[in-house]
């Protein structure tokens, strides 16, 4: 078994925990709380520019061409097509994208994002793969576990939502990243080894709780006077 397999066993609670998460459920159903997606797409749209400067420290720790390339590929993918799946949520809660951005990140997201960067600051390129790869293996599971459950066609409130990360394009990804942090293990020790385990298993946690946050419309107790979005 591959390093990467072993991770996705030792994981399978999280993963389930996630497919059968009510959030996940509401967008399976197409009955999704406006509210609910409307603090999920605030959050998200800053998480995934938190993630593109995450590719972009990688790309400044990266030795090969092959390397560079991936993650400079991979940024324009999250610009200008992660875009499609927000746009859908936007339809489908009446808001424009543009009123969704620039918000302060909710506790959980704001540490989702601090762990990744805390990884791609101090960790090799193994452990900030490990760190990044919960984030479309999550997503490309919860697509084909909806696609096969629910069966959306074209009307479905979120169609191109589902079918965009059930799609091959993520798949894809997932499978380079997949490769890579193998590769990384191959070489590595048992305690380089263990902290990629360690983000891994944390990224899965905090992809859950990312729902939970985007469910329960989780704030800040005091409010977020004076805190702009990272
Ligand atoms: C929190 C989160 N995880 C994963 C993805 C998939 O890219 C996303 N858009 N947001």
């Amino acid at each position: 078994m591959t390093f990467t397999q072993q991770l996705r066993e030792t994981n399978q609670d999280l993963f389930e925990m996630i497919f059968h998460h009510p959030f996940v459920e509401g967008i399976g159903r197409g009955d999704i709380a406006k509210e609910a997606v409307m603090h999920y797409v605030k959050a998200d749209f800053e998480y995934l520019n938190a993630f593109m400067k995450i590719y972009a420290i990688a790309m400044s720790k990266s030795d090969t061409r092959s390397d560079i390339a991936f993650f400079h590929e991979q940024v324009g993918f999250t610009l200008h097509s992660e875009t499609g799946p927000h746009m859908n949520l936007c339809d489908y809660i009446g808001v424009s994208y543009k009123e969704l951005q620039g918000h302060p990140l909710p506790p959980t997201a704001d540490h989702y994002v601090k762990h990744m960067m805390y990884h791609a600051y101090t960790g090799s390129l193994g452990e900030i793969y490990a760190a990044l790869l919960p984030c479309p293996w999550t997503y490309l599971e919860i697509g084909k576990v909806l696609m096969e459950k629910y069966k959306p066609q074209a009307n479905h409130p979120f169609y191109r939502w589902i079918t965009f990360y059930a799609d091959s394009g993520i798949e894809a990804l997932t499978e380079t990243l997949c490769k890579r942090l193998d590769a990384c293990a191959e070489e590595a020790s048992e305690a380089e080894k263990n902290r990629m385990r360690d983000a891994f298993r944390k990224s899965c946690q905090l992809e859950l709780c990312f729902w939970e946050m985007s469910l329960t419309c989780e704030t800040w107790p005091a409010g977020n006077i004076g805190v702009t979005a990272p």
